[in-house]
């Protein structure tokens, strides 16, 4: 199997500070993959240069087989690359369902089948567990239902590359729990990379983590080998980062 995502020696400097510094990393089709590592690891600008927000010093990525290194963002989107961040993209004043009908539009050639539009929403929705708030203004739903609405608004584009930045912060125990279950659904489908820094969270979803450190990558394996990796507990697990972070 061929890979779906690769960096190659990725960088990026801000000022004198690199923040992504020569990172290779490989993810495979139907992978779900955590990113983890301290705050100002370089985590959020590594996956900002792979959906082309950041664009990067040095460094090359492939997606598919493809060189997207300079691609725009929104044909890197057309590409299959869908993300969400940690600065909600909602729109406060439309409709749930109609946040969610934007991007499904995106995806339509012909853009205006009511018939295709509905079907498309309904079923992102379903899948957040959003439906049966469809009709209520986006800006009025709970916090941690607006990081959902924005997972909906991710899928409505029908990725091949899911990321999530953070996507759990301001949820409830219950709410991450349909969280876990979600990300598992929108697996089989489609390969999710996630930052997170709910780390029992991380443990039970992932297949494989990758540590970031100081913009690099200080290790990676399935979740047993990054438990018990003593440079990933020096740097990171021994710091608390399970609870809180
Ligand atoms: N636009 C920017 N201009 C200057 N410095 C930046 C910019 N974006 C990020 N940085 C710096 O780059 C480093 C890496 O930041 P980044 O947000 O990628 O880390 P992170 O691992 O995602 O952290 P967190 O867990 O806090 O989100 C930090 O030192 C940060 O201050």
């Amino acid at each position: 199997m061929d890979p779906l995502l690769v960096t190659k020696g990725l960088t990026r400097r801000f000022g004198g500070l690199k923040a992504v510094d020569g990172v290779d990393f490989t993810l495979m089709p139907g992978e779900i993959r955590a990113v983890i590592g301290p705050n100002g690891a370089g985590k959020t600008t590594f996956v900002s240069m792979v959906c082309g927000r950041v664009l990067p010093s040095a460094g090359m990525i492939l997606f598919d087989g493809g060189d997207i290194t300079d691609m725009p963002p929104h044909s890197r989107v057309r590409q299959g690359i869908a993300y969400t961040f940690q600065i909600t993209s909602v729109f406060p004043n439309l409709s749930v369902y109609d946040n969610v009908a934007l991007p499904v539009q995106r995806t339509l050639t012909d853009g205006r089948s009511r018939g295709a539009i509905h079907t498309g929403v309904l079923t992102a929705l379903e899948k957040v567990g959003l439906a049966d708030r469809a009709a209520m203004q986006a800006g009025q739903l709970a916090y941690g239902h607006q990081r959902l609405l924005e997972v909906a608004m991710g899928l409505a584009l029908k990725p091949r590359l899911l990321i999530l930045d953070e996507p759990t912060q301001g949820l409830s125990d219950a709410e991450i729990e349909d969280f876990v279950r979600l990300v598992r659904t929108v697996a089989e489908d489609a390969t999710v990379l996630l930052i997170e820094h709910n780390m029992p969270l991380v443990m039970q979803l992932a297949d494989r983590i990758t540590v970031f450190d100081a913009g690099r990558v200080l290790a990676e394996g399935t979740p047993e080998q990054i438990r018990s990796d003593a440079a990933v507990q020096a740097a990171y697990l021994g710091t608390g980062a399970g609870e809180a972070a």
